[in-house]
């Protein structure tokens, strides 16, 4: 994480009382938060190309217990930003609901989708079955709160709570007790990368279509290095969805084709690390690195 952000205008998907928003503060405490209502606006208008309006964009790329957010792995590679630092934060979800809304009202609960997902089981056991997913907590929070809805109640933060007035009908309702969110923070600008703190690389690559064990040969350019790998996802190739995998028989088979996102525990300052993404440069159609960034070592 970068100190400070005094100065730093930071964008993020939502509305005021986002946890998104919250991730922005805790990477950068002193900048200065700019809600958008979807994420292509806060890459795109905002950050991306045009007056530059903001500095940093913040977004959610994992949960420990929704997993990964897909669209915005995808939204990485479509754009051409830079990671510049990551943030871990506990997220801890209030049911909410207008004032005097009792639970036994609620006929539906909106919000993000992950939220949803993270208190699916507490949801159910309170017996409210229908889900309405939103673009954001807060969002949903700003809907309920203006439309006055009776029947639809809120999964989103105490904050939001106190920012559009509605009531905390239940505290902690995520399925497990420790729920995190991994955010990244994006740039337009790499930052240089060190070796004198603990760095991370994220990179994404593509493998040959037709070779044999190109997975395991990718992942061992880093492993004879002694470079720990601290995540790995694999996402659809859109442009190439297939790999013809063999011509053993006659009729070739096609296979699904994959991107691999990989997180490295190394810098891209390390001459190890660019050893080891020079070696997959060699066989790899496709290498991107994501950003080099300061590991996160702060409380979650
Ligand atoms: O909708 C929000 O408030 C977000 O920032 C996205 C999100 C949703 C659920 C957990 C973490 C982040």
């Amino acid at each position: 994480m970068e100190s400070g952000g005094e100065g730093l205008k930071v964008a993020y998907q939502g509305f005021p009382g986002a946890y998104s928003e919250s991730a922005a503060k805790k990477a950068y405490p002193h900048c200065q938060t700019v809600p958008c209502e979807h994420f292509d606006t806060a890459f795109q208008s905002k950050i991306a190309v045009e007056n530059c309006t903001v500095d940093r964009a913040v977004l959610p790329l994992e949960n420990t217990l929704g997993g990964s957010i897909h669209r915005n792995y995808d939204l990485l590679l479509r754009h051409k930003l830079h990671i510049v630092g990551d943030v871990r934060l506990a997220v801890r979800h209030c049911l909410l609901a207008n004032r005097g809304v009792k639970i036994g009202n609620l006929r539906s609960v909106m919000s993000h989708p992950q939220a949803l997902a993270q208190c699916e089981h507490t949801l159910t056991e309170l017996g409210i079955e229908q889900r309405q997913a939103v673009d954001d907590t807060a969002g949903a929070a700003k809907l309920v709160t203006e439309q006055m809805l009776q029947d639809t109640g809120v999964v989103a933060s105490s904050l939001a709570a106190e920012l559009y007035g509605l009531d905390i009908l239940a505290e902690n309702i995520q399925d497990e007790k420790e729920n995190v969110t991994r955010f990244m923070m994006l740039a337009r600008k790499p930052i240089v990368p060190q070796v004198d703190k603990p760095f991370k690389t994220s990179i994404v690559f593509s493998l040959e279509d037709w070779k044999p064990a190109q997975l395991l040969k990718a992942l061992a350019v880093f492993a004879l290095r002694d470079i720990d790998l601290t995540k790995i996802e694999s996402r659809p190739h859109k442009k190439r969805p297939f790999r013809v995998a063999d011509d053993t028989f006659s009729t070739p088979v096609k296979y699904f084709n994959y991107l691999f996102y990989v997180d490295l525990e190394a810098s891209m300052a390390d001459p190890k690390a660019l050893k080891a993404l020079g070696n997959l440069e060699e066989f790899a159609p496709f290498v991107r690195v994501l950003g080099s960034y300061p590991t996160d070592v702060s409380e979650v």
